[in-house]
């Protein structure tokens, strides 16, 4: 073997069926319930510090065991053990257009911290989305073909230049993490402490979302201001799954519409309202989200129970639901493109069912509560040892 070709391969790893298909599920749901307007054209993003941000601190709690494999993995390949510290974790997803030409991860000066990269895969080329193909611009393997559970980790320096073909279709969702030798970039610090000042203030002990600045759920094909015609990310999801949003408050109470978005409101499809209240949009996304998610655990339950939670919605109601989506939904054709490929789409078009959609909201609240428990518990070990690590609490 060439030299320069085994050195290559030294430096990269492809490792199949890493993460399990809950873990990919789990990590979507989050993603589609939380993700903001992403750092390059056609592209979202979900940090860490966003999901602390918009107090859904308790979302950190899947990525932890995921982090902690792949950080291992990286360190015994690298033969670098006891040495990394995670500097970055972010599940990001490129839609139709988003591309990425020849770079290493290293390549600029406020990048340099970068020793390492991991990028897993946690929707599939062909089932979920075309074009998308990543690949190394020298030695092999020189093509990588993302499926669902597999990750690829490889040094961040110039070894490894590589890039991504433009997506054609689909939304290709995945986890990317880089990692560091040098402690003063590592992103466990900042988490843990962004978590305490969250977590202190939050005197409801409540898990209910709370949205951030409207602009960073504004998408337009020119990446810029509000007036150009594009969509609110939230409520183009919440769309494509044939779902309408009815405010109470009236719009010409705001001096900036946008604020809107904070308020409570109700799901509506065709001519029917589900009675419950949402407190925001978040909210309402993070449920709906879950419902899809969720599907087949939701089917499978009994409900025996009339629904008497839906109503119809009266002319007046229709036409307020119309205006405010000429507002969200300036380009609803565009949302159609970049969204409406989701796996769930079509089922939800079929299938819809109230009475299932409020056992979704049951399980939940279970889920949300779960893993809110869990992060408060794990917090205190955290704390303690400087770093965010799987606690385990099954021995008591
Ligand atoms: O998504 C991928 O396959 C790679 C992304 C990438 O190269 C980057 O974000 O630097
Ligand atoms: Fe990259």
């Amino acid at each position: 073997m060439a030299e320069e070709e085994e050195e290559a391969q030294q430096s990269r790893l492809i490792l199949n069926n890493f993460i399990s298909p809950q873990e990919c599920k789990q990590l979507e749901f989050i993603h589609k319930s939380s993700s903001t307007v992403g750092y390059r054209p056609n592209v979202f993003s979900t940090t860490l510090s966003h999901l602390i941000a918009t107090n859904s601190p308790h979302f950190l709690m899947p990525f932890i065991p995921i982090r902690e494999r792949l950080k291992e993995k990286v360190e015994e390949f690298f033969g670098c053990q006891y040495e990394l510290f995670v500097e970055f974790t972010g599940l990001i997803s490129w839609s139709r257009g988003a591309s990425i030409g020849w770079h290493s991860d290293d390549n600029r000066p406020y990048l340099r911290q970068r020793h390492f990269s991991a990028v897993c895969y946690l929707n599939s080329y062909g089932d979920d989305f075309s074009g998308g193909l990543f690949h190394f611009q020298d030695g092999e393997p020189s093509t990588i073909l993302p499926l669902r559970g597999d990750a690829v980790i490889y040094t961040a320096d110039s070894r490894n230049v590589h890039s991504v073909d433009e997506i054609i279709d689909g939304e290709r969702l995945t986890l990317a993490l880089w990692f560091t030798r040098d402690s003063s970039h590592d992103e466990d610090a900042k988490l843990i402490s962004l978590l305490e000042s969250s977590l202190h203030g939050n005197r409801l002990n409540s898990w209910l979302p709370l949205p951030a600045s409207s602009s960073m759920y504004w998408y337009s094909l020119g990446q810029s201001s509000e007036d150009q015609l594009g969509f609110d990310i939230c409520w183009a999801r919440l769309h494509v799954l044939g779902f309408d949003l009815l405010y109470s408050q009236d719009e010409s109470c705001y001096f900036d519409i946008s604020e809107l978005l904070m308020e409570p409101l109700q799901l509506a499809r065709g001519n029917e309202l589900f009675e419950q209240e949402f407190v925001n949009i978040l909210h309402a996304l993070q449920v709906v989200q879950y419902y899809c998610s969720k599907a087949p655990e939701v089917e499978a339950t009994k409900v025996d129970v009339a629904c008497s939670k839906v109503v119809l919605l009266s002319e007046l109601q229709q036409k307020r639901i119309s205006s405010l989506k000429c507002v969200f939904l300036k380009d609803a054709h565009l949302a159609k493109t970049v969204f409406s490929r989701a796996a769930c789409v079509e089922n939800m078009q079929q299938i819809f069912d109230w009475r299932k959609f409020a056992v979704a909201i049951a399980m939940w609240e279970g889920y949300a509560s779960e893993l809110w428990n869990g992060i408060l518990r794990s917090l205190r070990y955290w704390r303690v040892q400087h770093s965010i690590f799987n606690v385990s609490f099954d021995e008591k």
